[in-house]
């Protein structure tokens, strides 16, 4: 565990977690960003900028899950310096719409980094989702995959999405599930559906925040 998540207090949930799934450290900071995110009033220019925010934050430790080497480098006064370098072969993948939200975050943080898409359709009634879009790097089995998604209300549009990596033999050890909000229920199908995928998210609340996407992007 990174000194920037938490382990989740399963018992107080009544809900069984498995170490895979890991909350971002709460501070006054972040809870300020949720609140905003959360809350109606707030207009959409902050609630892109806030969102943005919290992003980051939540880009930045899904990082902190990917695998790292130690490495030897010299320093400009001829010292040798024991570094840490990121393990090569990383990509992005989001699932449309709300998770190209969080591309620009990645971005900032690994500038070229390969960007996958997947479009996953769910039925506003039944909340039946299916797949229209997937396109990803060529050589996607080989890579460990951040999977982008940063609401999740039933699971089953990760679930989805999840499903489809594996399609093309990405294996549920090598996705990171980078996520925003979730649901206690959600968390719990995708943790169950998905024993080896890491799931990192800001909060674990019984309501997810379900207009983000709407909000963020000013569309229906
Ligand atoms: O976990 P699930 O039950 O599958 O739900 C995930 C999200 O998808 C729905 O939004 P929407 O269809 O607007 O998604 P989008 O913003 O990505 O387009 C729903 O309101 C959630 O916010």
């Amino acid at each position: 565990m990174s000194a920037q998540c938490e382990k989740v207090n399963s018992t107080s949930q009544a809900f069984e977690f498995s170490s895979k799934l890991k909350l971002l450290r709460s501070n006054d900071q972040v809870r300020e960003l949720q609140t905003i995110l959360r809350d109606k009033n707030t207009s959409r220019t902050d609630f892109k900028f806030y969102a943005d925010r919290l992003i980051r934050l939540v880009i930045e430790e899904s990082l902190n899950q990917l695998p790292f080497d130690s490495c030897m480098i010299m320093t400009p006064t001829g010292n040798y310096y024991k570094g840490t370098k990121y393990q090569r072969g990383n990509c992005g993948v989001s699932i449309v719409r709300s998770g190209e939200a969080m591309e620009q975050g990645l971005r900032d943080c690994c500038r070229s980094i390969r960007i996958g898409k997947i479009l996953v359709e769910s039925d506003s009634d039944t909340h039946e989702a299916r797949v229209v879009y997937a396109k990803f790097p060529h050589d996607i089995a080989d890579r460990k995959v951040l999977l982008m998604y940063p609401i999740m209300s039933t699971g089953n549009t990760v679930i989805k999405a999840v499903n489809v990596l594996k399609e093309h033999r990405v294996t549920e050890d090598n996705i990171i599930l980078s996520n925003l909000f979730t649901t206690p229920i959600a968390a719990q199908t995708i943790t169950t559906a998905f024993p080896l995928m890491t799931i990192l998210t800001s909060e674990l609340y019984h309501i997810a925040p379900n207009h983000f996407g709407q909000k963020y992007f000013g569309t229906d």
